[in-house]
This record gives structure tokens, C-alpha cells and sequence, in this order.
């Protein structure tokens, strides 16, 4: 009898492409067990998907207590999953994943990795020459692993929520009332929301508030939300949340999508072939995330310096529509497959 753990936690970008292999497991009658931290998004999110979650209690390693802790739970994690017994692992990058990923070698129990980045996570690279096999979203991530290592690695797309496979344009309009002659611009941060890229919607405000034909969903984050709106008094037919449930339907509905270069949010666009134009956060390797779609004329780049110019250009773009078709066209010839279910293939489930 099968039965997966899979570890993971910290952003949205490491937990929903979890979430997405683990339902195909699951459908499959397998057996599934969550290890994060009792910290993070992932305490909230994975139960609330009905998946068995064991929170751990360890933090970002920045401190003496912060080993000490990953030490211990890392102690703990062995006789965990030495009385769960999984048949195989798998993790999705960072710190979080670090206690299960040292049992499995203790224990000898088969892992797989997979890295939602253009650039390997530290984690990813300390711990993938003992992989079984590597799931990497992107071809050039390659390039950084050496030859004898490579034949590890398949290159399968970010796993994505169900929802953003089959969607359809015009029907998602239609839902949200928009009209033909409408253009709908979706703002997003990553899962945690972009201050830059709030501050730099208020200073464009009056323009678009003032457009008629623009629609605008614009997610401000979680904690950003009052900081970002107070000043607003009236907010017409823009729709502004902090934070967005139904992404795929508003990214489907979307002529130009606004935001950071999350590796999953890069790999939605790419799924529901949306032009951009991004404004990585580039402490965590998203320029490079950012870098694969503007090689080959699907999104436009900006900094959090330039994020002003970054409306600009969208309100410039969307307005173009032979433009939005180029870039449209040109995002498309990234497409994968259903990630997911190619990983739960390569895992032999
Ligand atoms: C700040 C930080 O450390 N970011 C990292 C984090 O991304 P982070 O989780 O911020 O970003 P991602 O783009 O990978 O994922 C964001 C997810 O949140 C969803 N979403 C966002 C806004 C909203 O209102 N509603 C909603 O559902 C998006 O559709 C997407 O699925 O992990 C990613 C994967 O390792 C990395 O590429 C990012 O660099």
C-alpha cells in the first residue's frame, strides 16, 4: 500500500502546487500525510482541504534558536515517520521541507523534489543528488546542474489549481458582466500581496478610475489592504479585495494581468496565456522567473523603482489590442502539460 508525505509551507507559491499533486493522490485511494510549520500559511490551508497536517515548530535558520529547534524537530520527524511508514516523499523547496528530507535519508524512504523556480532553492540543491527524481518548472533551470545529475530532472510545468485548465475567455466575462468593448486589467501581488505595486495603483488612480472602459480587480494582499485603500473614496466598478479566491476565473477574464514573478503565478499566466507586465520581487530569484516569459515577448519588466512606468506600459498595452494578441501568441508556446498529473506518473502512483 501506497502512502505519500509531502512537506511543505511558507508562501502559497510552495503550497498550492502541493495541493494540487496531493488531490490527484488522493483521488487514487492513496494514502496522504501534510508535514509544515505550525507557523505559516500552510497550518491554515492544508486542513482546510481535508489533508492530514502535522505542524512542525521551526523557523527560518537566522538564529542559534532557530537550529536548535530545526534539530530537534528533525529528531522528531524520524520517529514520526518511522511509525507513518510512507512509501515515498515529496518536497517543494525551502527550509520547511529540511527535517522530512533528513529522515528520508535516515530512513532510507524514496523522495522527490520539485522546484517551482527558474533558480534552485538552497534547500533543492542540498538535497537533490539523493533524489529519486527532480520536477522543475522550467528548461533553463538545467543549465545549473551538473551533466552526471541531469538525467533526474523532468521538466514538468508548476503543478496549478484544477481551475485554471479548461478555462474560456469569453465565458469568464460573461460571469463578471463585462462587456465586449471593457478591458480588464487583474492586479496581483504574490500570495502575500505587493506593497510597491499598491502604492504605485493610488498614484495612478485617478487615471484608471477615470477610464470607463477599464475594469479592475485588484488584490491588495492580506496585511496591505486598509494601508492601501483609506485614501480611496470611491472605488466605481473596480473590485478590490486583499486577497483574491477565484484568481483562475479573473485571469481567464483578463486582457493584462499586473503583478510579481512568483513562480506559480508565472505559471498561470503561462496556462491561461495572459500577457503581463511584472515587477519582480527580486530578493527571491523572480527576475529570473520574470526573465522566461519577457524571452519571448509575453510580458514587459519593471523594478519596484519603476513601478509607476509599469502601469503606465499596462494601460498603454491594453489599449493595443494587436499587441495583447503578440504577447498573447508568444506566452503560449510555453505551455505544458497538466503538471500534476505527469508528476504523479513520473512518482509511479
Ligand atoms: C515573497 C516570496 O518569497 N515569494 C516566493 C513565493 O511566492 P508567492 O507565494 O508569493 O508567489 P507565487 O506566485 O508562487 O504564488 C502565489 C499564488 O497565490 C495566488 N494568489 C495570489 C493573490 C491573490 O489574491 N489570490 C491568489 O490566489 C496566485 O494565483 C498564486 O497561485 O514562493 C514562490 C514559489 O517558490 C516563489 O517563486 C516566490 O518568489
Amino acid at each position: 500500500m501506497e502512502k505519500v508525505v509531502f512537506t511543505t509551507g511558507g508562501t502559497g507559491g510552495h503550497i498550492y502546487p502541493a495541493l494540487s499533486i496531493a488531490k490527484k493522490v488522493r483521488e487514487k485511494g492513496i494514502d496522504t500525510l501534510f508535514i509544515g510549520t505550525k507557523h505559516r500559511m500552510e497550518k491554515d490551508i492544508v486542513p482546510k482541504e481535508n489533508f492530514r497536517f502535522i505542524g512542525l515548530d521551526i523557523l527560518p535558520l537566522r538564529s542559534i534558536k532557530s537550529v536548535f529547534k530545526m534539530i530537534i524537530e528533525t529528531m522528531n520527524t524520524i520517529k514520526l515517520l518511522k511509525k507513518e511508514k510512507p512509501t515515498k516523499i515529496i518536497a517543494f523547496g525551502n527550509y520547511i521541507t529540511i527535517p522530512v528530507l533528513i529522515a528520508a535519508n535516515v530512513l532510507r524512504i524514496p523522495y522527490y523534489l520539485q522546484e517551482q523556480n527558474h533558480t534552485m532553492g538552497q534547500a533543492n540543491k542540498w538535497f537533490y543528488k539523493g533524489a529519486k527524481k527532480v520536477f522543475v518548472a522550467f528548461e533553463n533551470t538545467l543549465e545549473s546542474v551538473k551533466e552526471k545529475y541531469k538525467s533526474k530532472f523532468v521538466v514538468t510545468g508548476n503543478p496549478l489549481r484544477e481551475e485554471f485548465y479548461g478555462k474560456n475567455k469569453a465565458e469568464e466575462r460573461k460571469k463578471l458582466n463585462i462587456k465586449n468593448d471593457e478591458k480588464v486589467i487583474l492586479v496581483i501581488g504574490g500570495s502575500l500581496g505587493a506593497k510597491n505595486i499598491n502604492e504605485a495603483i493610488l498614484k495612478k488612480w485617478k487615471t484608471i478610475s477615470e477610464d470607463v472602459k477599464i475594469r479592475l480587480f485588484w488584490a491588495t494582499g492580506k496585511d496591505n489592504y486598509e494601508a492601501s485603500t483609506y485614501r480611496i473614496r470611491d472605488f466605481g466598478t473596480a473590485v478590490v479585495e486583499p486577497y483574491f479566491e477565484n484568481v483562475p476565473e479573473l485571469m481567464a477574464a483578463s486582457d493584462i494581468v499586473i503583478c510579481r514573478a512568483g513562480a506559480s503565478t508565472i505559471s498561470e499566466l503561462i496556462q491561461l496565456e495572459k500577457p503581463s507586465v511584472l515587477i519582480p520581487y527580486d530578493f527571491v530569484g523572480q527576475k529570473e522567473n520574470a526573465d522566461v516569459l519577457e524571452y519571448v515577448n509575453g510580458a514587459k519588466i519593471f523594478t519596484n523603482e519603476t513601478a509607476e512606468e509599469a502601469i503606465d506600459e499596462a494601460l498603454s498595452i491594453v489599449g493595443q489590442a494587436s499587441m495583447l494578441e503578440f504577447m498573447s501568441e508568444n506566452v503560449k508556446t510555453l505551455k505544458k502539460g497538466n503538471s500534476a498529473e505527469i508528476i504523479v506518473n513520473e512518482m509511479g502512483l
